[in-house]
């Protein structure tokens, strides 16, 4: 029989926890952190304190330390900002949904602002638009994403992985805070207390309440049937991953929502939408009035989604030629186009794949969208090709758009004009839109 031959292998030693200091802190917050937590110093190093806000004097205690910074929970506020607000939810300390309610809805405006001015231009002069802000900065989500985990149906909680229940959330369009209170139970049974998986709800231009479940692990088809029937209206069941074909009344249907005026988008409750459409509606009437498209023209849009954009801006008479890596979005983008004889034609492409970028040929202007992630390989296509010469980027990731406006203005492009367009109120996330020529 062969002997195995022992072999040394070398284990390096495992890193001892980095010391945590016991004592309660004092700390001076001296401005917001991106992430929506008070950013102090102590002992030269940066301290992050999660629900302190610039101006406050504050005792906290490290919960985390790392090499260049630590994180501190909030223990006690001795001097508080003016701009401190009783938060509009009952569980906003557990719930990782939110990371601004406790901040003046103004002064949110205000940070969020400032985070766009700096990063396009240092701060210096921020020559923008107004604001695209609505009335009420909450039930303004047409969508929500939930988890369901050790039979609690809810958000994410505050820096952890476990489910904080919940039962109504001011950020959801009434709609869905009737759909989610009239399936709670339904929903519970069906997961039981072991399985767990993700809820979509999402709400139609009538009041509908399309509801799409992933469960982790087997899916019984009989349990998902029975799950149809229980649910009450004005939720309905529209899918279970991983089961096959429309088996109940309502399977599958298509919701909508309002883009413009005149033009409603059909959508599956698994495609992308702009979550707050009284915002996603203006943020299309600032990139129109950009573009300022001209007969006869053409208009490439990429991260196009269900054409969003581009369906509005077809509208108005110029071609558009919409590019998208979702395959479903796309198909249902060149229906949509056909339906309403509208000048658009969409193409499944991978854009951050250098080889399957294309700029159509005669193509002056361009609007894009890209996820979070940006679209640097994108934005090195259009600073290279000449033609190019207007641009609009609809981001939703700041340090992105800071990255690939330095490679367009390293080009020759200048921003003509931005918008920070608050997409996501009570949230730390900043949308905008930039106006880019040459
Ligand atoms: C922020 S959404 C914008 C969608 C659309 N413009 C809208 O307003 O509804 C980003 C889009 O990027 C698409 N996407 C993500 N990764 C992609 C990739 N590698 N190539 C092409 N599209 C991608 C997604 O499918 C999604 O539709």
């Amino acid at each position: 029989m062969a002997k195995h031959r022992a072999i040394n292998t070398f284990k390096p030693a495992k890193k001892a926890p980095a010391k945590v200091p016991s004592q309660l802190l004092d700390l001076q917050i001296e401005s917001l952190a991106d992430d929506g937590r008070g950013v102090a110093r102590y002992n030269n190093k940066v301290v992050f304190v999660g629900g302190a806000l610039p101006g406050e004097h504050v005792k906290a205690k490290i919960s985390r330390s790392h090499k260049r910074f630590d994180e501190a929970e909030l223990v006690e506020i001795n001097t508080q900002s003016p701009d401190r607000v009783t938060p509009i939810c009952a569980i906003y300390d557990q719930c990782g949904g939110c990371q601004l309610q406790h901040l003046d809805y103004q002064a949110q405006l205000n940070y969020k602002l400032a985070r766009l001015s700096k990063l396009i231009d240092g701060g210096e002069s921020p020559v923008f638009s107004p604001a695209i802000i609505q009335a009420s900065a909450t039930r303004y989500r047409h969508r929500a994403r939930l988890a369901y985990a050790n039979g609690e149906l809810g958000f994410k909680a505050k820096s952890s992985h476990s489910i904080v229940g919940v039962e109504q959330c001011p950020l959801l369009e009434d709609a869905i805070n009737t759909a989610l209170a009239k399936s709670r139970d339904s929903l519970a049974r069906y997961f039981g207390h072991k399985a767990s998986g993700e809820v979509v709800f999402s709400a139609d231009r009538d009041g509908r309440v399309g509801i799409r479940i992933q469960k982790d692990g087997f899916v019984d088809v009989k349990r998902s049937e029975q799950l149809a029937q229980n649910i009450a209206a004005p939720a309905f069941l529209h899918s279970v991953v991983g089961t096959k074909g429309p088996s109940w009344r309502g399977a599958g249907a298509s919701l909508s929502y309002q883009v413009t005026d005149s033009l409603t988008l059909r959508y599956q409750p698994g495609d992308f939408t702009q979550v707050n459409t009284a915002i996603n509606r203006q943020t299309i009437a600032q990139c129109i009035a950009w573009l300022a498209p001209e007969a006869d023209e053409l208009i490439a849009d990429y991260f196009c989604g269900l054409g969003n954009f581009s369906l509005a801006l077809a509208q108005s008479g110029v071609q558009v030629m919409g590019f998208d890596a979702g395959a479903g979005m796309i198909e249902c983008a060149n229906q949509q186009a056909l339906e309403k004889s509208l000048p658009a034609t969409y193409f499944c492409a991978d854009l951050f794949d250098p080889d399957a970028i294309t700029i159509p040929v005669g193509c002056r202007k361009v609007v894009l969208d890209p996820p979070r992630a940006g679209a640097k390989t994108l934005c090195e296509q259009l600073a290279a090709c000449q033609a190019i010469n207007c641009i609009v980027y609809i981001s939703c990731g700041p340090a992105s758009l800071a990255r690939d406006l330095a490679i367009l203005k390293q080009a020759g492009f200048k921003v003509d004009d931005a918008a920070m367009a608050d997409m996501f109120p009570h949230t730390h996330h900043v949308e905008s839109a930039v106006f880019l020529r040459r």
